[in-house]
């Protein structure tokens, strides 16, 4: 079990309960003590740089493994949606792979703000957005993950602009339960007051609200066809969300293979917390769940209002099946 392996392996097997990290920085340290001695600035700034990398990461990996120099680069994959899906799981889960570096904020970069239209980063330019990336090597991949770039009409241009062959990563739930889960996270926040969820979702003349803020986000066929235009089919993974509640390692190992990186996370890394009531995360150094507002009990809704949704959402989800290839096991009604 990767999280279980020590120095053993190695040289220091007079180390045997030592992480590789641990060792990682132990060796790093001396060789700082040797640069001193030998007097090289260069090397003693390199090695300062890895051994905060490594301490920082949380990761099982040597940061010498990597190639090249550390810098800051703009992402090669973007998750861009979709909002309360587990876009959150899903960055943390892969980050936990060493050649992903996951961005520590999201990007907010594309898009212009929903309520003013108003441009908000992208007019500092690319520059703006490389220096909030995350220092990385030539051989790690930079992922931002920002769920408002999926509603937004401006993202999928600029982020072709940016990088006509980018990895676009999209995780999709049933769309019943995302609009619940949104309306318990906007009323949790309380930054707009929103009548019962009943009111806000179904108009007085029984139809959906289609215009609802919180169910835009969830009609996935009409944000993917502002998307498919600009990017090759096979550069969009559409991962599923409920499947990733389930069943993490089988959704993230498709990331892997999408992202063209070596299978590296394995069911170790993966264990149910039933306080949660999700999986947490676990790598050789660190065990987490995500922060309590991912996972909040969803408010109870009539079974009338539920069958009216999926009644409602039935049609889109096909259109977005047809457009994606492929179903997902959400129910229809
Ligand atoms: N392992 C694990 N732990 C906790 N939560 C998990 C996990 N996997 C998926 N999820 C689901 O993630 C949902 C939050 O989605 P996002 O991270 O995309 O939300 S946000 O748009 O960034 O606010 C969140 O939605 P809610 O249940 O509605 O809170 C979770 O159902």
């Amino acid at each position: 079990m990767i999280y279980k392996s020590g120095c053993s392996d190695g040289i220091l097997g007079i180390l045997p309960s030592w992480t590789p990290r641990r060792c990682g920085v132990l060796l790093l340290n001396l060789a700082l003590i040797i640069s001193l001695y030998i007097n090289s600035d260069n090397i003693r700034n390199s090695l300062l740089a890895n051994i905060k990398t490594l301490q920082e990461s949380g990761k099982d990996s040597f940061p010498f493994q990597h190639h090249g120099v550390q810098k800051k680069r703009l992402p090669q994959a973007i998750i861009f949606g979709a909002k309360k899906c587990g876009t959150k799981a899903l960055l943390r889960m892969i980050n936990l792979h060493p050649h992903v570096v996951a961005c520590k904020n999201e990007g907010h970069f594309f898009e212009n703000d929903r309520k003013t239209g108003m441009n908000l980063n992208y007019v500092h330019g690319l520059e703006w957005y490389q220096e909030k990336m995350p220092l990385t090597y030539e051989d790690q991949i930079t992922i931002d993950k920002t769920p408002s770039y999926f509603v937004s009409a401006d993202s999928p241009k600029r982020i072709h602009d940016m990088n006509s062959s980018i990895k676009l990563i999209l995780i999709v739930r049933d769309p019943t339960t995302r609009v619940i889960g949104d309306y318990a996270h906007v009323v949790s926040r309380n930054e707009v007051q929103l009548p019962e969820f009943e009111q806000e979702v179904i108009k007085p003349n029984g139809e959906v609200n289609k215009g609802s803020f919180i169910v835009i986000p969830s009609l996935y066929a009409e944000h993917m066809s502002r998307w498919l235009p600009w990017f090759k089919r096979d550069q969009i993974l559409v991962v599923d969300g409920e499947k990733l509640i389930s069943d993490p390692l089988t959704q993230i190992t498709k990331v892997e293979k999408f992202l063209n990186i070596k299978p590296y996370i394995k069911e170790d890394n993966f264990y149910w917390n039933s306080t949660k009531g999700f999986y947490c995360m676990r790598s050789e150094v660190t065990e987490f769940c995500l922060v309590p507002t991912k996972g909040r009990p969803h408010p109870e809704v009539k079974p009338e209002i539920i069958y009216k949704l999926r009644k409602f959402f039935a049609p889109l989800n096909d259109q977005f099946y047809e457009m994606v290839g492929h179903n997902f096991s959400w129910p229809s009604s």
